[in-house]
């Protein structure tokens, strides 16, 4: 997947200003930056819910997107909203879906009945089903507390290494994108201001001592210093 001098405004705010970004495939890619610095635009071009105003943008077929709030259809039970748009002959694979994400026993179940980490199970589920080859994430697990949180990151952590989707999740924590993601992305100003390797594979160990400095050289470029 790839932009090549993307650039996108909004009236006179530039948001995108020639930004470049190569993703490879299989490779799992966290995009952080200050509010408003266009993570969430950057993932509606992939997406292709939004056009850019100039630049390049390829991406594969096979796109699904999994938003902070989980977006569930009230009025359909929790199996039918992961099976929701497949044929009647592949119904199957929207158990198989809900049994990866550990939700098996509550396909009759309505959405309001599930807990906020069980609706996102359910929306990453309903992502799953589809086989994606990129699964795009934003701010996923933003409302969920902090030990739903660190469980859901495990499970996407898991899920990607079982299904080899190129990944690229928008996220406020530093600590999801260093524990979960190849490569860590700044945005600012239109275009990336830094970009960082994290060593070995994810999901990794939250207490793993080598994320806490990468942690805080992705604080600096956010423009954050700790005492
Ligand atoms: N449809 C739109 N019409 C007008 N302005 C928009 C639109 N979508 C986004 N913007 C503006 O573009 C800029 C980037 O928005 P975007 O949502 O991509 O930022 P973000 O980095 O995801 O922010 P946040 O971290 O707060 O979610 C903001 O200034 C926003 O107000």
């Amino acid at each position: 997947m790839s932009f090549e001098g993307v650039s996108k405004r909004y009236g006179s705010t530039v948001v995108l200003d020639g930004l470049d970004l190569r993703v490879a495939q299989g490779e799992f890619v966290a995009v952080i930056g200050r509010s408003g610095t266009g993570k969430s635009t950057l993932l509606r071009i992939v997406a292709g819910l939004e056009k850019p105003d100039s630049g390049t943008v390829s991406v594969p077929e096979g796109v699904a997107v999994a938003f902070q709030e989980p977006r569930l259809l009230p009025w359909l039970g929790v199996g039918a909203n992961v099976a929701l748009g497949l044929p009647a002959s592949q119904r199957d694979r929207a158990v198989r879906a809900l049994a990866e994400v550990g939700l098996e026993d509550r396909a009759g179940a309505w959405p309001l009945e599930l807990s906020g980490g069980q609706a996102q199970r359910a929306s990453l589920a309903r992502a799953l089903v589809r086989e994606p080859r990129v699964l795009l994430l934003d701010e996923p697990f933003g409302a969920l507390d902090a030990l739903t949180r660190l469980e859901m990151q495990s499970l996407v952590g898991r899920l990607w290494r079982d299904h080899g989707w190129t990944v690229v999740m928008v996220t406020h924590d530093v600590d999801e994108a260093v524990r979960l993601a190849d490569r860590v992305i700044v945005l600012g100003e239109g275009s990336i201001r830094l970009e960082l390797e994290v060593p070995g594979k994810g999901p990794r160990r939250a207490e793993d001592p080598q994320l806490a400095g990468l942690g805080r050289q992705l604080l600096g470029a956010l423009g954050v210093t700790l005492a």
